[in-house]
């Protein structure tokens, strides 16, 4: 094979159209397109490359670095990883905003590819427009703050480093087992430097997903855990997920009689109707799980990370009671908790774990019905509250008083309670609708209360819980289900902290639909503030006068081009949705919610935080005891 004469751009537009995945028998394109916003980095570079022949590659304008990268984020967890959007970037700030979302992406365990151009590799003109000047090194750049936010990170300073740079870049994006964002950035010069590239390194690459095999040795280990358990739980994470193993996991549940729970990333892997499905677990956990979990004697851990909301700051368990069997693609994850480890793909270890446990049943008996049951009717209880201006005692309590409640009642012209909203929105919304959120109160609210029945339409980004992913991850997952109606829930929060990319998905009539539930404040940390015997400080969004902040979202958002609603009763609510779904175009649907009025932890839903040792206030000091108490009976490592 020959030779070819193209730039470094050109070359890297070149390798990505060549790339492919073959999962499961299946062969397609891994890279769907790139998400790009130009600046003097990688006009001329990359994007000279993508203008003279992107081939396949979509290519999407985005507004924000990190929104675009959330976006891109989205999307291939909404493909279960399967298939991703690269990004290109511009130097200097255009690449630190890439920083939140590349830790976004780490922590979630998503490929993604980024590729911010950086500082000239000849110096010739330094410093450039954009380069930090540090005084100790001049290799130094801003891309640098990329490496521990990376799970593959390299720079490209000579064309030639391009070849074995993006191999090993996509080598890494399609392991299961350390799937993250790859991170290869580029010198602008060289984006444009030429070189003959031998041919064959743009010959079709295909990158095998297989699934790794459990061995003899860990199936006997865990047929032997499962057997002597009474009151085993397995709790469903986002492995469950990219294992694609809803089929295998419930006939697992059901052919043993063993409850499950869910994490954030797991959800909606099996659907709730699934009669042992007893939602999620942990702090923002109903009920019902986190009560399987205290009476535990063994956990199969599958495809989790077991992170602080999933195990109560690992309190949720009963651990001198709890054995832990953990199924993982990745070692460093079932090492966790002291588990029996199977490093192994779940899906093949359920199906292979089957015959093994022929005979065996837990002793949960009726149970997980009962408590199932118990929960549906808690839930109908959060959907059925009624504000009063007389006494109102809110799922919050002990916070605000009666007269700041009417305050807010009266400043924002609602009485709409959180839980009233989120269960109609849930009741109006299609039954393979998606909804997207990230931070805030709500993912408490819809971990304990969104029911789907359609799996995998329920997408949380609970890893680095990042304000700003809700309108970009709705688009990205837009892009990845175009037949879907997509929802972003978020707080008003959130929403000021990073919604460019609603403007992206209404330029490209990429129709989402923003549920923007607005209590004038960072909501949760108020109550977390407040939870630990402080006051209300800097979390409500008041003037220097002390009134309450009254935004009108809708306005902006009609400002944009976005079909609007305000909806501040459950009727007007529901034919917001019953209209929002009829449009074309992006809509938003402004719910003006009552503050202290989004749900509550329930037992075993505690959370290790940094409380003050000293303090002037008692109900500090009181806070910090409690804590000192919860860490006497959680496991310590
Ligand atoms: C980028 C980022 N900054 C800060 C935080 C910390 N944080 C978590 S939730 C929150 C407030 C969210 O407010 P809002 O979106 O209005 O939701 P609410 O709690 O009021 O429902 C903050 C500041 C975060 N998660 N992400
Ligand atoms: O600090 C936080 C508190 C959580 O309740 C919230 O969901 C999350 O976004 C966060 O960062
Ligand atoms: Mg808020």
């Amino acid at each position: 094979m020959g030779t070819i004469r193209l730039t470094t751009a050109q070359a890297l537009v070149k390798f990505l159209n060549h790339q492919y995945i073959h999962a499961d028998g299946e062969e397609f394109p891994f890279v769907e397109g790139v998400f790009n916003v130009f600046g003097h980095g990688n006009v001329l570079g990359i994007g000279q490359a993508l203008e003279q022949d992107s081939g396949h590659l979509k290519v999407i304008q985005g507004k924000n670095e990190q929104g675009m990268a959330h976006a891109a984020i989205a999307y291939s967890k909404q493909k279960l990883r399967k298939k991703i959007f690269a990004l290109t970037s511009s130097s200097g700030p255009g690449s630190a905003n890439l920083t939140t979302a590349a830790a976004t992406a780490l922590a979630n365990n998503i490929p993604v590819l980024l590729l911010p151009a950086d500082t000239y590799a000849t110096r010739q003109p330094d410093p450039v427009l954009q380069q930090v000047e540090q005084e100790h090194s001049m290799a130094i750049t801003t891309n640098d703050a990329l490496q521990p936010v990376s799970r593959y990170w390299d720079r490209v300073q000579r064309p030639e480093q391009l070849m074995s740079s993006l191999i090993r870049a996509f080598e890494v994006m399609t392991d299961p087992a350390k799937a993250g964002p790859a991170t290869v950035c580029i010198s602008q010069d060289v984006e444009g430097e030429a070189f003959d590239f031998d041919e064959e390194f743009f010959q079709k690459r295909i990158h095998y997903v297989d699934r790794p095999l459990p061995t003899e040795r860990e199936l006997q280990g865990a047929v032997e855990k499962i057997k002597a358990s009474k009151k085993p739980l397995i709790v469903a994470g986002g492995g469950v997920k990219y294992s694609e193993a809803r089929e295998a996991l419930t006939a697992f549940s059901k052919e043993y009689d063993i409850p499950l729970a869910e994490t954030q990333a797991g959800k909606s892997a099996v659907e709730h109707s699934f009669k042992n499905n007893l939602g999620g677990l942990g702090i923002t956990g109903t009920r019902a799980a986190n009560q399987a979990a205290q009476e535990a004697d063994l956990v199969i851990g599958i495809g989790t990370r077991y992170t602080d909301f999933a195990t109560s700051s690992k309190t949720v368990f009963d651990f001198k009671k709890a054995a832990f069997l953990n199924i993982n693609v990745s070692r460093m994850q079932a090492y966790k908790l002291d588990a029996f480890q199977v490093v192994a793909d779940a899906r093949t270890t359920l199906e292979q774990l089957m015959p093994l446990l022929e005979g065996y049943k837990s002793q949960h008996g009726s149970s997980i019905q009962e408590r199932k049951q118990e929960w549906t009717r808690e839930r109908e209880r959060l959907r059925s509250i009624t504000f009063n201006r007389e006494n109102f005692d809110p799922e919050i309590k002990g916070h605000f008083s009666q007269e700041i409640m009417n305050e807010y009642a009266d400043t924002l012209g609602t009485e709409f309670p959180q839980t009233n909203a989120l269960l109609t929105a849930n009741q109006a919304v299609d039954e393979d609708a998606v909804v997207v959120c990230a931070a805030g109160s709500l993912p408490g609210d819809l971990q304990r209360l969104w029911e789907t029945n359609t799996p995998n339409t329920y997408h949380l980004e609970y890893g680095y819980s990042c304000m700003g992913y809700e309108i970009s991850g709705a688009l990205g997952v837009k892009l990845a289900e175009p037949d879907k109606e997509v929802y972003a829930a978020v707080g008003d929060g959130s929403f000021l902290m990073l919604h460019s990319e609603f403007i992206t998905s209404l330029q490209y009539h990429e129709k989402i639909n923003i549920l923007l539930f607005d209590n004038a404040g960072y909501g949760c940390i108020n109550n977390l503030q407040m939870d630990h015997g402080g006051g209300s400080y800097h979390c409500e969004f008041r003037t220097a006068n002390h009134d309450i902040v009254n935004i009108d979202y809708a306005k902006v958002a009609e400002g944009y081009g976005a079909k609007v609603y305000r909806a501040n009763t459950e009727e007007e609510l529901k034919a917001a949705i019953e209209d929002a779904k009829k449009q074309d175009c992006s809509t938003l649907i402004e719910m003006k919610v009552l503050p202290k009025t989004m749900t509550d932890g329930y037992k075993g839903s505690w959370w290790n935080l940094g409380v003050a040792e000293v303090s002037e206030r008692e109900s500090i000091q009181e806070a910090y005891a409690f804590k000192e108490k919860m860490l006497e009976t959680a496991k310590k490592y």
